[in-house]
Formats: structure tokens, sequence, C-alpha cells
């Protein structure tokens, strides 16, 4: 199977005036090609910093990581990263919000902004381009910020909890979407989520972090029964229960 990122003994220490803090320590593990994977943990346990290391954001105290075979040294369209909040700009509109990620990479063609055009139709927003984003829903706002990370067609997806301010439904709506979506254009995720259901009813696997310092726990293979229904359906299945109180033992019924 092709490796598309691999994460190679990272650690980082963050220093500030007061104190140094270990925030993760000697992380190793690598994600295939069209992989879905978790990273589920106590807070704390540096989550949000290895997305930002995967991402190019910090460069990590040591250690190294490849997305499609090249080492991260800096941000790029190779990754694209979608979190909580949508970051959509108000007074632009939707087909332009969809546009920004092209636009500051200068890759903004005729041909590009035809397959914005196509992807926010996939995502039911093509009536709505001309809008403003005060004008639609939470979760058509996460749809758009969504078009606007697959438009650059970055190789690898980084998730920070993108539906965790999302109304239940509306999150159930939204994790089949994005599954179909990804699995469809065989994309590569690496998710971060509070949420054991979301984690086992999304992931191929799921990466269990613990904290102090941050380092791999254990890691879980999703059973092919739920792998290959979508996290709706996922969730009514034997299988899934089962799984979900195993993880949860695995934290003491605390929160992930
Ligand atoms: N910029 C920073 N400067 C100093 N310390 C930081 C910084 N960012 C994170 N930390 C510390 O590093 C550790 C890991 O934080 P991180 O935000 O990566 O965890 P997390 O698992 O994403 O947490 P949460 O689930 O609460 O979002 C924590 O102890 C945090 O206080």
């Amino acid at each position: 199977m092709e490796t598309a990122v691999t994460v190679k003994d990272v650690t980082q220490v963050y220093v500030t005036e007061e104190r140094a803090t270990l925030a993760v320590q000697g992380i190793d593990f690598a994600i295939a090609r069209g992989e879905f994977v978790s990273l589920i943990g106590p807070s704390g346990c540096g989550k949000t910093t290895l997305l930002s290391i995967i991402a190019g954001l910090i460069r990590p105290t040591a250690g190294t990581v490849t997305v499609a075979g090249k080492i991260v040294n800096g941000p790029s369209t190779r990754v694209g990263y979608m979190l909580q909040q949508d970051y959509l700009f108000p007074w632009r509109t939707i087909e332009d919000n969809a546009c920004m990620g092209l636009e500051i990479s200068g890759d903004l063609t005729k041909e590009k902004k035809q397959g914005v055009l196509h992807l926010l139709e996939e995502m039911g927003l093509l009536g709505f381009k001309d809008y403003y984003p005060s004008q639609l829903s939470g979760g058509m706002r996460q749809r758009v910020a969504l078009v606007r990370t697959l438009a650059t067609e970055p190789e690898l997806l980084l998730l920070d909890e993108p539906f965790s301010a999302l109304d239940y439904q509306t999150k159930l709506q939204l994790e089949d979407l994005v599954v179909e979506t990804l699995q469809a254009k065989q994309k590569t995720a690496l998710l971060v989520t509070h949420d054991i259901s979301e984690a086992i009813a999304m992931s191929d696997r799921i990466i269990v972090l613990d904290p102090n310092p941050g380092r791999i726990r254990e890691e879980f293979l999703i059973p092919e029964e739920i792998r290959k229904s979508v996290p709706f359906e996922a969730r009514e299945l034997p299988g899934f229960h089962a799984l979900f109180r195993m993880i949860w033992q695995e934290f003491g019924g605390h929160e992930a």
C-alpha cells in the first residue's frame, strides 16, 4: 500500500518565559494513501500540536514528517486544513470564499474555478454561490469550508474537530458527506476529535494518545463491516458498540 504520510520520531517542546512544555514525544506513525485515521486522547495530549506540525505550521523540535514523499518544512497546498470554525470572510460571496485557497496559492485558473463550481454542486451549494456566509446555516458554511479545502486538490486533509460546533443532526449529515466525498476522491485524511463515536464511524484506524507528554498509547483498526458503512449506518452495527465500549474503557470512562 502506498504511504501518504510518515511521522517519524516527532517531539515538540514549547518554550515560554515561564516554562518548557514537552507537548508530544517520540511520535511515530504512517498513513496509507486513501486511509482515514483519527487521533483521539484527553485534552492537552498534543493532537492539535501534531496537526500543526504535519501542516507545516510549526517545526517540530525533533523528528520529521513527510507528505507524498516530501519532507514538510512549511505550509503547502499538498495539505488542506479544516477547523472547527469555518473562517469564511463575511464580505465575500460563497463562490469567492470557496475560491480563496486557490487565490492565495495563485492558482485560480478558469478550469479550477469550474472545479469549484462543480464541488459546490456536489455539496448542494450551487444555488447559494452568490449568497454571503451570514445567509447560510452552520452546516452549509462548513460545507463551503470543505469545498475551499478540496479546491486546491490537497493530498492530505487535516480535520481538527470540524463538526464540534454543529448541532447533532447536522453533524451526522456532514460526517456522511465528508466520508463519501473523501472516499470517492481517494483522499487521505487525519481527523482530530473528542467524539469516540465519530472516530469509529468515520475512520479506518484510530490512534489513541496519552497526555504528559503526548505519546501513542494504542491503535485500533476499525472492522471492515463498519468501514464499509456510511457513518450514520455504522452506528447501528453491533460491532460498533463493542468497539465503543473498549475504547471508552481505555479512557477509564473519562472524556476523550
Ligand atoms: N503555543 C504554545 N505554547 C506553549 N504551550 C503550548 C502551546 N500550544 C500547546 N501547548 C501545550 O502543549 C500541550 C499540547 O497541547 P495541544 O493543544 O496540542 O493539545 P490537544 O490534545 O490538541 O488539546 P485539546 O484537546 O484541549 O485541544 C498542552 O500542554 C498545551 O498547554
